[in-house]
């Protein structure tokens, strides 16, 4: 499947070629979870999701679905109030129609823990040296991991600072664990930590801080997301 992914991203990447989301699938409007088993996940990440399903069952971890706008489905905080209107068009997730060539992955927030995992495959899509994972998407995943962890504990938050010290690099089609949690929170800031590391545990391939601020509730949400 990992081959018949990277054949068909060659194909739709070639001179000319214009990307484009599979036309049979809209993309907005629709509650499709991207987040479950597809045929393009390789058995490692089959079996760490399964080994987090099984975790699911007494309550300590949850699932979290992704849809094309998923913050209603982080438990927690009911954080987006009257501007609920404008979610979809503020929150897009990263997934994509094609299974397999991109961003495939399924998160696990541990409430308890303040800690969200991620189970991350990237595909061809994402391809920055030869055969690994650009940088700017381990970033994302990063970002989007580190950031649902945020919005877990504070609500409606955005990205202040992320550093990311890049150890090893991950290979497309390998499978990886962002692990991120939170270190503290001060205020509207809060303050998280992540290691991104092959599923074995041998290999740190990321590591990364980050501050999040919590939006002014104060401020209406045009007046955050314009130029200040
Ligand atoms: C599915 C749902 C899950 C979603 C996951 C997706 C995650 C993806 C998240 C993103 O990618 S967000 C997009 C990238 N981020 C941005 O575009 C943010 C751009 N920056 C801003 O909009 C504003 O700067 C920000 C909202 C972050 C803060 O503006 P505010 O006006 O609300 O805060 P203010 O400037 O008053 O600062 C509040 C406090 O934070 C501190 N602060 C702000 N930015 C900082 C910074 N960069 N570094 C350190 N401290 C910072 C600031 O000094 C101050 O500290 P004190 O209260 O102690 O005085």
């Amino acid at each position: 499947m990992w081959r018949n992914c990277v054949r068909l991203a060659r194909r739709g990447l070639g001179r000319g070629a214009v990307l484009r989301p599979d036309p049979t699938v809209s993309r907005c409007g629709v509650s499709k979870d991207y987040a479950l088993p597809n045929s393009s996940w390789s058995q490692g990440m089959m079996d760490l999701y399964s080994r987090f399903l099984e975790m699911c069952k007494d309550g300590t971890w949850k699932r979290i679905p992704s849809y094309s706008n998923s913050v209603d489905h982080i438990p927690g905080k009911a954080f987006w109030g009257v501007h609920s209107k404008y979610q979809p068009q503020l929150w897009q997730t990263i997934n994509m129609d094609t299974e397999g060539v991109g961003f495939e992955y399924a998160m696990f927030l541990n409430p308890s823990e303040k800690r969200m995992v991620c189970l991350f495959q990237p595909g061809p899509y994402l391809e920055g040296p030869s055969g690994f994972a650009h940088g700017g998407s381990t970033a994302t995943i990063i970002d989007s991991t580190i950031g649902s962890c945020a919005t877990f504990v504070a609500g409606r938050v955005m990205t202040a600072n992320l550093s990311i010290n890049y150890r090893n690099p991950i290979p497309l089609g390998s499978v990886v664990l962002v692990d991120s949690k939170v270190d503290q929170v001060e205020g509207r800031k809060v303050f998280l930590s992540c290691h991104v590391r092959s599923i074995d545990g041998q290999t740190l391939h990321a590591e990364a801080t980050a501050l999040f601020i919590r939006l002014d509730s104060t401020k209406s949400l045009q007046q955050q997301m314009s130029c200040q």
